[in-house]
């Protein structure tokens, strides 16, 4: 027997006030009152515990203490308009009981239990959506059949019916004769084969009929099973919509991660010092030329002097007297290939202290090959010793240390050949062998580079001189085929360094840099200080773009994500709400909601991680492996919060009670 004592429901008003009731094994209750008596509110606090209810439930004479675990293995819950999952068929509906229960359940089985009902020829692969209110109301009494359930509550089981399901219906209660039925009703017929019936009457229960000792009694010698739920189990109910819902989202997030990684990217170059930006020698070394014919491209120093020509002494003299000009000094280098026609470029040979020799040899057509270039007694590194120093690319790419001895043919400039008709000088070479000990390995922030070299040995400006005024016309002129061409228009004369380097004072360098290209359209200078502010600003506004329109993408994918989660998390409130009628823990459905995201959350930050990877191998920089990952992990996380919180407004959001107008 089933007993409820002291029940007090009250709401805006007082719907029971100490009332008590009881249910009889194996017959027929109906409850019948006024509307707004109570009788929902009343059959849906046997199943679920509110703040605004007090009863105490007995069943067989044990005080019920766990309501939920009570309802899992006792109470069948049919509402007024027959509820099911809406995440399930026909079939998902069984086999989610059987797996609670912990067993199989085949096709012919349910057939079986939906043949007990009255329903034949079901296609139990459909969602229960397709069956009528009547056939879904018997359909759940089916499962409840299925699930053993002792106690079957209908509420206005007739709503809705038709007087041949409302037969049917009659039909399938008297059959269940080991079943205690409680039902609310209106209707004449149904309340006819009802053992007991109760009216509720001034907030109490009256009993208006008690046939319960006519009622046939059946001993209930069944086991009942212990049902289970699980929330990783769970996951697998959901509809074609729904798992489209789930798989769009993931697509979405991976989307929003994808367009993190560029972003990413451009904020590292954007933020990343060149140390030639912070060093001394790029701050206060401008390189300058007189150029005679058109500047093409950009002035690379030293490698175009083919154009440039002498300056007129009072017009260094304007220069130098210039505002934080400390000096100017010429400049020129001694390449390893004939820089007149890229070709030949010499073997480079290192010998370490061992006296372990390694001979490396560059392309003969590219610039990047190391070169001798003068330093001077303004440059910070120069030590004062004389000695000769590498920069720190030349030492990494030829793996050169301090002590060790670098030896090869170097170009030096001996005639140049200079046409009135043409604005580019020729310039012909000596090839002369020197064997330098290396004194200093420079480090970058130290070292002055230019666009064209930065595998760089370098040399005192004395020494460069005396190379330089070495060479003698004895020495052998290499004739290369543009030498050949020129002497056969011009008579040589003896080459000329007309490129110079200007120190400045570091405040000075852009007013500098900036007056010497007012004096006129002819002067060239280069700066590589300048240049890397002009590039770290383009990196910066790159950045800064890629920042909006990103931000602008995601804003669109974030407002696309939140809307599935809401239409998600809406369509999954009924379930959630069914999942509760049948005694399944609020915090075991929490659970599963958790399990949910968290498979959301590994499948969208693994993949997240894996393009990551990918992205890092093709642009072939992962020293930043750890940031990118970082990255991928908190947007992920933070996709992971929008998520929950979505799910958790939606599911704290009062549900309106649907109610079939009678
Ligand atoms: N969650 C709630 N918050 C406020 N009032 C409620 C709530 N649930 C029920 N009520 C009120 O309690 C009263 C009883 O409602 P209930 O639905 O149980 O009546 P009923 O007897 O089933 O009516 P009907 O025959 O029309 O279905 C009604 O006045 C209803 O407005």
């Amino acid at each position: 027997m089933l007993e409820v004592k002291n029940i007090n429901i009250s709401f805006q008003r007082n719907i029971f006030n100490n009332a008590n009731i009881k249910f009889y094994d194996s017959c027929i209750h109906a409850i019948v009152g006024k509307s707004g008596s109570g009788k929902t509110t009343f059959l849906r606090s046997i199943i679920q515990d509110s703040s605004r209810v007090q009863m105490e439930i007995s069943y067989n004479e044990e005080v019920i203490s766990e309501k939920d675990e009570f309802v899992r293995k006792h109470i069948g819950y049919v509402d007024q308009l027959g509820s099911y999952f809406p995440n399930m068929s026909i079939k998902q509906h069984f086999s989610f009981y059987a797996k609670m229960k912990g067993e199989k359940i085949s096709v012919h089985d349910i057939n079986e239990f939906l043949s007990r009902v009255n329903l034949h020829h079901v296609n139990i692969k459909k969602s229960p959506s397709v069956l009528s209110i009547g056939e879904r109301k018997r359909f759940l009494i089916a499962l409840s059949l299925y699930c053993d359930k002792d106690i079957i509550i209908l509420d206005e089981p007739t709503a809705s019916l038709d007087k041949k399901n409302i037969a049917l219906l009659k039909e399938v209660l008297l059959s269940l004769k080991d079943k205690t039925i409680i039902l609310t009703t209106h209707t004449q017929e149904i309340l006819e084969i009802c053992d007991v019936v109760y009216r509720i009457e001034n907030q109490q229960f009256e009993c208006e009929k008690n046939d319960n000792d006519k009622s046939k009694k059946e001993n209930k010698t069944h086991e009942i099973k212990n049902y289970r739920f699980s929330p990783i189990k769970y996951f697998q109910y959901k509809t074609p919509i729904q798992w489209i819902q789930l798989i769009g989202m993931i697509v979405i997030s991976v989307f929003i991660l994808a367009q993190s990684l560029p972003l990413i990217q451009s904020f590292l170059i954007a933020n990343t010092i060149n140390p030639q930006v912070t060093n001394q020698s790029s701050k206060e070394m401008i390189f300058l030329r007189n150029r005679s014919g058109q500047l093409y491209f950009m002035y690379d120093p030293i490698m175009d002097c083919y154009n440039s020509k002498p300056f007129a002494r009072q017009e260094l003299d304007k220069i130098e007297q210039l505002e934080g000009v400390k000096t100017i000094e010429k400049i020129d280098m001694f390449p390893l290939f004939n820089p007149s026609t890229y070709e030949n470029c010499e073997k480079f040979e290192v010998i370490d202290e061992k006296g372990n020799m390694q001979t490396y040899e560059f392309d003969s057509y590219g610039s990047r090959a190391p070169a001798i270039y003068p330093y001077y007694k303004y440059n910070s590194f120069n030590d004062g010793d004389n000695g000769i120093y590498i920069s720190s690319m030349l030492s990494k790419m030829c793996d050169i240390q301090e002590g060790d001895m670098i030896k090869a043919k170097w170009y030096i400039p001996k005639n140049q050949y200079i046409r009135n008709d043409n604005p580019y000088r020729v310039i012909s070479y000596v090839l002369k062998e020197f064997e330098f000990k290396v004194t200093k390995v420079l480090k970058p922030e130290e070292e002055y580079t230019t666009p064209s070299h930065d595998m760089i040995v370098y040399i005192p400006y004395s020494m460069y001189n005396e190379i330089l005024n070495s060479i003698n016309q004895d020495d052998k002129e290499i004739m290369s085929s543009n030498v050949i061409r020129a002497s056969e228009k011009v008579d040589p004369v003896p080459y000329t360094v007309d490129e110079y380097v200007i120190f400045v004072d570091e405040d000075y360098a852009s007013d500098v840099y900036n007056a010497i290209l007012e004096m006129d359209d002819s002067y060239d200078v280069y700066s590589t200080y300048m240049s890397y502010l002009d590039i770290d600003a383009m990196q910066r506004e790159a950045f800064q773009t890629k920042l909006i329109s990103t931000g602008g993408i995601c804003g669109i994918g974030i407002i696309a994500f939140i809307t599935i989660q809401y239409f998600l998390m809406k369509s999954r409130k009924e379930e959630i709400e069914l999942l509760r009628n049948n005694g399944i823990k609020r915090k075991q459905i929490y659970q599963s909601i958790l399990f949910e995201n968290g498979v959301y959350f590994i499948v969208t930050c693994g993949i997240g991680l894996l393009l990551s990877y990918l992205y890092q191998s093709y642009i072939e920089d992962f020293t930043n492996v750890l940031l990118f990952s970082g990255v991928i992990i908190v947007i992920s996380f933070v996709l992971l919060c929008v998520n929950v919180i979505v799910s958790q407004f939606i599911l704290k959001k009062k549900k309106r009670v649907r109610k079939v107008k009678l």
